[in-house]
């Protein structure tokens, strides 16, 4: 397993040592103590797994007070994977980190508690598969807007208008006026 830190701190690129074979291929997606002795020690209580067609945009999303760390991979597919910086002490508050995961890299992404967190579908469908440190708490759930010029996020696509999203990322609010915790 390679462990990469990424520009903005805290953020991990992991790459899995695949194995394979005449019939295919196999990784350990998570285990304990390998990764604990990788100094990745996480407590993780919820699996989550979501299904989209090219061209979805979910996000930016994150919890105020029950903040969620996330271990996130592409089981099916591929997608181009944001987090943003909302740790308010953070010298890169508001700052963005983007990228492609799919299931030929088989990266997964170590988003800590604190970040926003949001991806782009570039094939015909994904299978997106991630781990939380934190139960899902819909009261406590907010979403930046995904085009919010003060993040100036650099997707990748042309045409801004193009994204297929939910009503509650459509209605996103912008980073300047968005609830930070802690
Ligand atoms: C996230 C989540 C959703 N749901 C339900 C609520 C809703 O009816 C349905 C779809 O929810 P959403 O539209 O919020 O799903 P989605 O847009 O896929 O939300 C996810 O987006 C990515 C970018 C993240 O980072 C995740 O943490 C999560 O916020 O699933 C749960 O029951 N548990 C969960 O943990």
């Amino acid at each position: 397993m390679k462990i990469e830190e990424q520009e903005l701190s805290g953020i991990l690129l992991i790459t899995p040592n695949v194995f394979g074979d005449q019939r295919g291929s196999f990784f350990e997606s998570w285990n304990q103590k390998a990764f604990k002795e990788a100094n990745l020690d996480f407590t993780f209580l919820q699996d989550n797994h979501s299904r989209s067609q090219k061209g979805v945009l979910r996000g930016l999303h994150y919890q105020i007070q029950q903040p969620q760390g996330k271990l996130v991979r592409v089981a099916y597919g591929s997608i181009f994977d944001v987090a943003v910086d909302l740790r308010r002490s953070s010298s890169n508050f508001g700052k963005w980190f983007g990228v492609v995961l799919s299931d030929e890299n088989n990266q997964m992404l170590w988003i800590p508690p604190g970040f926003a967190h949001g991806f782009y579908v570039l094939s015909e469908r994904v299978d997106f598969l991630y781990k939380t440190t934190n139960f899902y708490e819909p009261s406590l759930e907010r979403c930046i807007l995904w085009n919010d010029p003060d993040v100036d996020i650099n997707w990748p696509f042309k045409d801004l208008s193009s994204p297929i999203l939910s009503v509650k990322d459509k209605n996103g609010i912008h980073l300047k006026n968005a609830e930070i915790y802690p």
